[in-house]
């Protein structure tokens, strides 16, 4: 047998397996590397946040990513220098991480990789019929795996496309192993650039769990503070708190099919972006609006699609909602969404043992850990499949 099969047999049959996560997510702030200790597999999964940070980006290359991140038109030579500079770039991170720990490479069973969404293009989105659902993450494995000399899963979304999903949310898969609670019902909010959540039944009835995007979680908001502050983001609401909310442009925003259309679906900064706020401004003649109000109107928008898209379809008494992302440090978001869902409580996702910035993270590493260990989980009409693919280093 080749030796990377080999070496791949043998960490399948490990009872626990050392394996990094990797997360660069829509808000293009940095990536996210959670080392992590797995025992088992499917719903006898347990695991152990053994470290985490987020390396922030530099100017250039958030610049350089914004080049083709969510555009229509794109210059395909820059796309393809960066599929394999963000593998390079991600595998050093990692290589940086594991010396700042001091966590010997060779102890790393896998590296799970989601690389960098650059466009997302569910048929909803695109309208296209001759095509199908479709994404696209670049930052090869390949890169990441000879750069690290760890066998690396990357490009999970393709799979749940060929069998039938839009690709997105993955979350749904550890959100049922790793939140699940009888007698309890539970919604695992992730508030990213993009907002999803999964509603996890108090009677454990796959049948009844969903996993969707529910709209904007921060983008809408990160948008507004880079264009008009000059900020990446409103820091703890500063912004917002100094403004009012105009209720007229707040209609117009929550006005788009989006939010009416059936659960589960997947959306991204394609379609919320500066020009969807614009379209709505020309709609109620608001284009001269403060731009501390647009803040506000942004923020109290968020909150609303998201409070009405669990209000709507999961209309249950004494739900514990869990937030993660960097949206759970936004205190007028949660502060909002508190007040919207009286009958909810809502925490922190830390409150499970799985801490609001490491999650996604977690996440690919356990879907990797599926790959190697687990078997494909029937959730409803779901893909049940295991994603991810293999880059072996040599
Ligand atoms: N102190 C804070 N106050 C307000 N917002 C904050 C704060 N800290 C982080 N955020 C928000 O969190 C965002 C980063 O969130 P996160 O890292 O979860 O996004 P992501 O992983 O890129 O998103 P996605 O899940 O869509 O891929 C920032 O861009 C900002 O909007
Ligand atoms: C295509 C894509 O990258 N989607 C992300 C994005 O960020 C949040 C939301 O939109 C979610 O659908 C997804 O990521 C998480 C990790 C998921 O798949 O569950």
């Amino acid at each position: 047998m080749n030796s990377n099969l080999q070496q791949l047999f043998a960490i399948a049959q490990k009872k626990e397996k050392m394996i990094l996560g990797l997360m660069s997510g829509t808000s293009l702030d940095g990536l996210d590397v959670a080392l992590c200790r797995f025992f088992g597999s499917g719903m006898q999964t347990r695991f152990k946040l053994l470290q985490f940070e987020t390396i922030a980006y530099n100017d250039f290359f958030k610049e350089e990513i914004r080049q083709v991140f969510s555009k229509k038109t794109v210059d395909l030579e820059k796309l393809i220098l960066l599929n394999a500079y963000i593998g390079n770039l991600h595998g050093e991170l990692v290589l940086q991480c594991l010396k700042k720990w001091q966590v010997k490479t060779a102890s790393v069973d896998l590296v799970a990789s989601h690389g960098q969404t650059i466009y997302h293009a569910p048929k909803h989105q695109h309208q296209q019929n001759e095509y199908s659902n479709a994404t696209l993450q670049i930052g090869d494995g390949d890169h990441v795996a000879v750069k690290t000399g760890i066998i690396t899963l990357s490009d999970f979304r393709q799979k749940h496309i060929a069998a039938g999903g839009e690709g997105a949310p993955l979350a749904l898969y550890g959100d049922v192993i790793l939140g699940s609670k009888k007698g309890e019902n539970r919604l695992l909010l992730n508030l990213g650039g993009i907002a999803n959540f999964t509603f996890l039944p108090a009677d454990a009835s796959f049948s009844r769990i969903i996993s969707t995007d529910v709209g904007p979680g921060n983008t809408l908001i990160d948008a507004a503070c880079r264009q008009y502050f000059d900020l990446p983001f409103d820091e703890d609401a500063k912004i917002a708190l100094s403004g009012e909310v105009n209720e007229e442009l707040l209609s117009a925003l929550k006005a788009h099919p989006f939010f009416g259309a059936a659960l589960p679906k997947s959306t991204g900064p394609e379609l919320f972006n500066l020009e969807f706020v614009e379209k709505a401004l020309q709609k109620t003649s608001t284009n001269q609006i403060n731009p501390a109000d647009l803040v506000a109107t942004l923020t109290v928008f968020t909150a609303q699609i998201i409070a009405d898209g669990i209000l709507q379809n999961f209309p249950v008494n004494n739900l514990k909602v869990f937030v993660s992302g960097g949206g759970a440090r936004n205190p007028l978001l949660i502060q909002l969404l508190q007040k919207l869902l009286p009958k909810s409580s809502i925490q922190n996702s830390a409150a499970l043992g799985l801490s609001a910035d490491a999650k996604e993270a977690v996440l690919f590493a356990l879907l990797a850990n599926e790959a190697v260990a687990g078997e494909p989980i029937v959730i409803n009409q779901n893909p049940a499949v295991l994603m991810g693919k293999f880059s072996f280093p040599r």
